[in-house]
């Protein structure tokens, strides 16, 4: 007889994402011990949702654009309310996926061992270099990077990797949320600050990559501004003490 996994419950925000969402369900649901998919869709203006809904993923929509961490949070809602009514484990893992990952989603699988292993409380994911250009010089990385560094004084590989597997205790370290493309760099921050551990995993997935054309700048700047203000409330916040 084999053991049971125990329960992981993949949350997937989600904007704009009909073509890919399909595929990227299907390579969740392959992990071991996945015992619901939720997507969230952050006010698409496409089909995300029909899509989501018909590939039988637990369906949060929202009426209108939060931005990636309101999803997130929404995303939970929704996990934690499959608890309360017994559909899903009380200590069941919290994996983050993006919706673009398609047919290598399946990969973000091997974040999930050492959360269950209580090796970590929270894992992130170290993508392989990209297919296709990418479009721009490291700043909000580099800004990511060394906030984190003098904020923690620990050095991520990859500060903005959105796929993360977290254990409960890491889940009530992390929310709320830093606002918007914020998320990460304040997740990292906070479950570091709350004394649990963080671990790095590569993990050999695909993504859209961000170009170098107007609207990819005007995302970039927008991450750059998340990012900063999740930092600068955490500089604030070491300033004024704990309480
Ligand atoms: O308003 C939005 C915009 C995007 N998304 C979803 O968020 C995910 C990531 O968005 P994407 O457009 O792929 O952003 P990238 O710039 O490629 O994201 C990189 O950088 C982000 C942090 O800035 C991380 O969250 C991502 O994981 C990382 O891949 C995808 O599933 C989107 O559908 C939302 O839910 N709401
Ligand atoms: O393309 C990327 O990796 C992100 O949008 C961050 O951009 P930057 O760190 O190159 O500014």
């Amino acid at each position: 007889m084999t053991t049971p996994s125990p329960a992981v419950a993949v949350v997937i925000p989600a904007k704009d994402e009909a073509s890919r969402i399909a595929a990227t369900i299907r390579g969740v649901r392959t992990i071991p011990g996945v015992a619901t998919v939720v997507v969230v869709d952050d006010g698409s203006s496409d089909g995300t949702a029909t899509v989501a809904a018909r590939e039988g993923a637990e369906v949060v929509r929202l009426a209108r654009n939060h931005g990636k961490a309101d999803a997130m949070m929404s995303g939970l809602g929704r996990v934690t309310g499959l608890q309360r009514v017994g559909r899903l484990a009380r200590d069941a893992a919290v994996l983050f996926a993006d919706a673009d990952l398609e047919s290598s989603a399946g990969a973000v699988g091997a974040l999930v061992g050492p959360v269950h292993r209580g090796e970590a409380d929270l894992t992130i994911a170290i993508l392989p270099t990209q297919r296709g250009t990418a479009g721009g010089h490291g700043l909000v990385v580099g800004l990511a990077r060394t906030g984190i560094e003098e904020l923690t004084g620990w050095t991520p590989t990859q500060p903005l990797s959105g796929m993360r597997c977290l254990s409960p205790a890491a889940v009530e370290a992390a929310t709320p949320f830093a606002r918007g493309w914020g998320v990460e760099v304040g997740m990292t921050v906070d479950v570091l600050d709350a004394g649990l551990t963080i671990l790095e995993v590569p993990c050999d997935l695909h993504h859209r990559v961000t170009g170098s054309d107007w609207r990819s700048q005007v995302h970039r700047a927008a991450q750059y501004r998340d990012v900063a203000l999740a930092l600068g409330v955490r500089r604030l916040r070491r300033r004024l003490g704990p309480g």
